[in-house]
């Protein structure tokens, strides 16, 4: 007998609430292996749950993106030399799709045009309301399609940008909303204004939070007069904070106002606005901090020849000494080479794409030098072996070659850090050296290297390399180092800080073990160099390059880093020649200036890096 078929379900348009959460699930469910396809489907529930709003709210028709023929025009990620990224033809019509909400949003800002706008903290700030409250629901929605179209790599920056600030123009007291657009400007800071927008933005999230905290319990601190003031666009709405806020508001004051106090910090710190800073630094718990040299480092005398060559920012060159921890070397490698490593890992390039670059975690690639030469890579490890053994002669020791590459926007640093093997999983343990060639000039803030080590004092001082194409940093990797954050707006708006780094390890330090999940880690074989039955069995689909690491099928960008077929030698000469870092003449501080005492004990979590 046939089972009994169960009747199919009547087909019933999903709530904008259910397409909210459905776009949430989506982006949490995101991986390199899936990418497109969940950035697809978050972005297709999220601009549909806008639409829904939208039209229930009266706002103007979406104009139907998916009838326009030239739907991509605009999608495919531009980097900086004109390349550009292909884009899945679904993923393009689903960004596209977002922009036809831009008629919509353009009437936000008309607050009397639809009751209830803008979204106060009286209402409850729960979803669940949202047929009473559907204005909460689509700030929600437009934050959310924000915090997703940045996440991205390249980050739509326009289109993120645009949607962080719909959510505002609906609801302008969102601490969450401003905290997000002002971080999202600062990501990229392009421009004076990009940080000046940001700074009031975040004012107002702070003082916002403060009066929310003191309003949702009266008996608590009270916000006093010091701190930031909430700023035009806020201060009309003061009194209706105070007497409207609910409990919910507590949540958004909690929450998201001190990530708002640690942001503002890290910009008031970085333009040296130290005494500004500081109460803020107070009231997050802090103690200490990364100090005044290096946040507000100088900056590089040849790209600011005016603003640094005298004062007190002015760099100093370091002194005899920093040789054992860090060396600096100009003209590194041979043009052609550089060139190929440049494009490989341009923004746009398929390298960071496939990777999922930006949104998984640490993922490197390791070989035994004098194994062949499968890339390019493979080639400039051998030249960096030759100019490392020179200045730091244990390198000769060397077996193994770990690298990896990073494509920062100027204001995104890299927290201090030791180089371990399995980021220090099973105990540190440490390469002979990390080199570091900048494949860009200009954008992004100076490489620190300090001789604090692991477990050791605090380091009473450092040296900085700024970037500056085909430069080379060498630094011991045992020792506290990190990228700080650029400062002011990008030298080069909308560019890229690039890099590439490639460890020297001693026989038994790093391990490499090869992932059968398809997915990038640490000390991972290059795509395609284990022989089938080495390393852990495959998961992946055959057919393509991978072979027994578990990648197999899924990675391109190899072809982008070919080897030369004369050996390093056939990418030409160079004449490499030394440099001379920056000194910093003080790493950390208490957040009044005050130097710290030697042999002083100081909690890691006291110290604010800002990053
Ligand atoms: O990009 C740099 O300057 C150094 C980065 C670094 O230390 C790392 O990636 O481990
Ligand atoms: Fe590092």
């Amino acid at each position: 007998m046939a089972p009994k078929s169960s009747k199919p379900k009547k087909a019933s348009a999903a709530t904008p609430l259910a397409l909210y959460k459905r776009g949430l699930t989506a982006m949490r469910g995101w991986s390199p292996l899936t990418s497109a396809a969940s950035d697809t489907e978050a972005l297709t529930a999220l601009t549909a749950a806008a639409r829904g709003l939208q039209a229930r709210m009266g706002f103007a028709a979406a104009s139907d993106a998916n009838g326009d023929a030239d739907m991509t025009n605009g999608h495919a990620a531009a980097a900086p030399d004109g390349e550009q990224t292909a884009v899945a033809p679904e993923l393009a019509a689903a960004l596209a799709a977002v922009d036809g909400l831009a008629a919509g949003m353009a009437s936000y800002g008309e607050s009397d045009r639809t009751e209830g706008l803008p979204v106060r903290h009286s209402v409850d700030l729960g979803l669940d309301d949202w047929e009473e409250e559907p204005a909460f629901l689509l700030a929600s929605v437009h934050l959310a399609l924000g915090q997703l179209l940045g996440r991205m790599f390249p980050r739509r920056e326009a289109q993120e940008l645009a949607q962080l600030r719909a959510a505002l123009a609906l609801f302008p007291a969102f601490v969450g909303g401003r905290l997000a657009l002002a971080q999202a400007l600062l990501a990229r800071s392009d421009s004076v204004s990009d940080l000046t927008e940001a700074e009031a933005l975040l004012c107002g999230a702070v003082a916002t939070a403060a009066r929310l905290s003191a309003a949702a319990d009266p008996s608590g601190p009270s916000p006093g007069p010091a701190g930031p003031s909430l700023g035009p666009d806020l201060e009309p709405l003061a009194d209706v904070m105070l007497l409207e806020a609910s409990g919910a508001c507590r949540r958004e004051a909690e929450e998201q106002g001190p990530a708002a106090k640690r942001s503002l910090a890290m910009l008031l710190c970085q333009e040296g606005r130290d005494k500004e800073a500081e109460p803020l630094l107070a009231s997050l718990d802090f103690t200490h901090r990364l100090a005044r040299p290096v946040l507000h480092y100088p900056l590089d005398p040849s790209l600011f020849p005016a603003a640094s060559s005298s004062g007190p920012d002015a760099p100093a060159p370091a002194g005899p000494g920093h040789e054992r921890y860090l060396r600096a070397v100009e003209d590194a490698l041979p043009p052609q080479l550089l060139g190929v490593l440049r494009k490989a890992l341009s923004p746009g390039s398929r390298y960071w794409a496939e990777h999922g670059y930006g949104r998984v975690g640490y993922f490197s690639y390791m070989h035994e030098l004098g194994s062949p030469d499968l890339s390019a890579v493979h080639q400039a490890a051998r030249l960096l072996h030759a100019i490392a053994v020179q200045r730091f002669p244990e390198v000769a020791n060397a077996r193994y070659a770990e690298w990896w590459a990073h494509c920062r926007r100027h204001p995104a640093g890299h927290q201090l850090h030791f180089d371990s093997d399995d980021e220090g999983v099973g105990g540190v343990r440490n390469p002979i050296v990390s080199c570091v060639i900048y494949l860009s000039g200009g954008v992004g803030g100076p490489t620190l290297v300090t001789p604090q080590l692991l477990g050791g004092p605090l380091a009473p001082h450092g040296w900085i390399v700024h970037p500056r194409d085909n430069r080379l940093g060498i630094f011991d990797a045992a020792h506290l180092h990190g990228v700080i954050p650029g400062r002011g707006p990008s030298p080069v708006p909308g560019g890229y800080r690039i890099t590439l780094m490639i460890a020297f390890w001693r026989d038994g330090d790093i391990k490499c073990r090869p992932r059968t999940d398809g997915l990038p880690g640490p000390s991972q074989p290059f795509p395609g160099s284990l022989a089938e039955g080495e390393g852990a069995p495959s998961a992946s689909v055959p057919g393509g390059v991978g072979g027994a690491d578990g990648s197999r099928g899924r990675y391109t960008w190899m072809q982008d880093l070919a080897p030369h077929p004369d050996g390093p030698a056939g990418w030409g000469t160079t004449q490499p020649y030394d440099a001379v870092p920056y000194d910093i003449p003080r790493v950390w501080e208490a957040i009044d200036g005050a130097a710290i005492q030697a042999g002083a004990a100081v909690s890691y979590d006291a110290c604010f890096q800002g990053f």
